[in-house]
């Protein structure tokens, strides 16, 4: 039996565009509830949100069956964690911060085992393996890890070219709040000049075949993004969904007239 056919790889491949949802709860509860609200892939962070390992495995779980696929981000792009990362089972990295071809090629070698990388060998413990049930699971592994790279700084746009055209690199997700911060337009991912550079780098990755990838709160950008042939754009954020219902919630019932009659409506 054969690792588990990367879904999402497939999609971008085909350019079928995959709409994505970040999770930075850090909850399985949250994530398993996010998970059944019909998003083509959740990204667990691990760089901006207190996920550690154990708590990864637990978010992979609680997605397991659903139609969303699990994205895992990493604090930083390095071999060890990645392998990690691997083995609990995440199919799908965005590796951040990558600004060279050095960088990118340590990462294709990072999610392949030898001899076309250097990720170790720990399937026979591995939930990637399903604990070794999966018998093919070594031979197989390599074609179904999808690796996607966060380009987020002038160097990255710079090294745009190296690093989209690097082989074994599956998509190129670009950053815009980091973005905007290195060109100093700190906390203002929407200006010009930022906004700019975003479109000429989504451009530029597809000029090498590679799948686009963004995250952008403002709907009306998503659906221009995917209009410029991004294919896997998150389109929110868990933590900003809760603080923005929460908040609203209060101030509608503040703003809220008695009924002046039981009306039967529904209680949740
Ligand atoms: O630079 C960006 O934008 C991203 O990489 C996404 C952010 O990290 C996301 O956490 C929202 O700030």
């Amino acid at each position: 039996m054969p690792a588990p056919k990367n879904r999402f790889k497939q999609a971008l491949k085909e350019g079928r565009a995959q709409i994505g949802l970040w999770q930075a709860l850090a909850n399985p509860y949250t994530v398993e509830i996010c998970a059944e609200a019909g998003y083509d892939w959740l990204l667990l962070d691990a760089e901006h949100a207190p996920n550690d390992v154990p708590l990864l495995v637990s978010q992979l779980q609680a997605m397991k069956g659903s139609q969303s696929h699990a994205v895992i981000r990493p604090p930083i792009g390095e071999t060890w964690i990645v392998k990690q990362l691997l083995d609990i089972g995440a199919q799908t990295l965005l590796i951040p911060m990558v600004d060279s071809k050095a960088t990118a090629e340590a990462m294709v070698r990072a999610v392949r085992y030898p001899p076309h990388g250097v990720r170790g060998v720990g399937a026979a413990l591995a939930r990637a393996s399903a604990f070794n049930r999966t018998v093919d699971y070594l031979q197989t592994a390599n074609d179904e890890i999808c690796l996607l790279l966060q380009v987020e700084s002038r160097a990255g746009l710079e090294a745009l070219d190296d690093i989209a055209g690097t082989e074994g690199v599956d998509g190129v997700f670009i950053g815009p709040a980091d973005l905007a911060a290195d060109m100093g337009f700190l906390g203002r991912p929407g200006a010009p000049e930022v906004q700019a550079e975003v479109e000429k780098a989504l451009a530029k990755i597809q000029s090498h075949g590679k799948a686009a990838g963004i995250l952008i709160g403002d709907l009306g950008l998503a659906k221009r993004y995917l209009e410029l042939g991004a294919t896997f754009v998150a389109i929110g954020n868990d933590v900003t969904l809760l603080v923005n219902a929460t908040t609203k919630l209060l101030a509608d019932f503040k703003a809220a007239e008695p009924a002046k009659a039981p009306s039967g409506a529904k209680v949740y």
